[in-house]
């Protein structure tokens, strides 16, 4: 009952690693809101998650997060209309292809940035509101970089230096707003799959084996843990550009860096 009161908003949450998130929230008794683009999925998840948690606990609103007034006036502030505040945002939807790569980029950076913007309206002390956390889904990719998928992997370091950026700007502004960033390994969802397909990775298709064999390698995680690891980053009140890499072999641990130096 940790989150009892509170609201978040979850980009791709119809399914996956989203939807493990929503169902972890909803079990801390917050009301949640399913940002998702996909509508026969966003309608399904809402009424199983109604069949589970009751009416009027968790909404459903189509949404393309790369359109950016929609983000805006269905998304965000629908939300805060419905629900009356805003606390918590996870800009998690991603997608995987190397063949419409300027997608790619439109979906797991540019509405990251939209994203993280539009959350800090309605959280940021700097527009006279409560304050609230927001995590970055990026990726092990950003540590360990796939040949399959160059641009997908390019999005995810580029989510990595937003967050902590952003998480920077947020105590030089005195915001309220906690900002972190987190790195799952491989997770077993439809998007993992698309790896397979032609349509997705383009002439990268033909390293499928090799991409194969670095996830029997490694191993492949539940959406469950990924969602433990959201949880902690929505609840430790000491996470503030923290990135977070949740891995098979190391479970749920946060990347160190070393200090600049002049
Ligand atoms: N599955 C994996 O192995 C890993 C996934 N990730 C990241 O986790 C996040 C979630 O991925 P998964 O749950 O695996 O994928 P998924 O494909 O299972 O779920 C993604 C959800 O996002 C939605 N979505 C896609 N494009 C959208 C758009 N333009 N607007 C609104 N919603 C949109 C989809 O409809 C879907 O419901 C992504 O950012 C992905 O890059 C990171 C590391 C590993
Ligand atoms: C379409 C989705 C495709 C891939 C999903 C994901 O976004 C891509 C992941 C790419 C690489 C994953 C690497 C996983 C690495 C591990 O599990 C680590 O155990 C490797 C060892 C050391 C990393 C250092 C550390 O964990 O701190």
């Amino acid at each position: 009952m940790a989150l009892m009161g509170r609201v978040a908003l979850v980009t791709g949450g119809a399914q996956g690693i989203g939807r493990a998130a929503v169902e972890a929230l909803m079990r801390s008794a917050a009301k949640v809101s399913v940002v998702d683009v996909n509508q026969d999925c966003g309608d399904a998840c809402k009424s199983e998650l109604d069949a589970e948690f009751g009416g009027g606990s968790c909404a459903f609103i189509q949404c393309d997060v790369t359109d950016g007034d929609a983000l805006r006036a269905d998304a965000f502030q629908k939300t805060a209309d419905m629900f009356g505040r805003l606390d918590i945002v996870i800009n998690n939807a991603g997608i995987n292809n190397e063949k419409n790569w300027e997608k790619t980029i439109g979906v797991n950076l540019t509405s990251v940035i939209k994203g993280t913007y539009l959350g800090l309206e309605h959280m940021s002390r700097e527009y006279g509101k409560q304050g609230g956390t927001i995590i970055n889904v990026s990726s092990m990719a950003a540590f360990m970089h796939s040949p399959h998928q160059p641009v997908y992997t390019a999005t995810k370091h580029g989510v990595i230096g937003f967050t902590r950026a952003m998480a920077d700007a947020s105590v030089l502004g005195n915001y309220g707003v906690r900002i972190n960033v987190l790195c799952p390994a491989f997770v077993d969802t439809p998007l993992l799959h698309s790896v397979e397909e032609e349509d997705n990775m383009g002439k990268f298709v033909k390293f499928k084996e090799d991409f194969k064999r670095t996830m029997d390698k490694f191993g492949v995680l539940q959406p469950s843990l990924i969602a433990d690891g959201m949880m902690r980053l929505i609840t430790d009140a000491a996470l503030n550009g923290a990135v977070m890499k949740i891995t098979c072999s190391k479970g749920i641990h946060f990347h160190t860096y070393e200090p600049m130096s002049a």
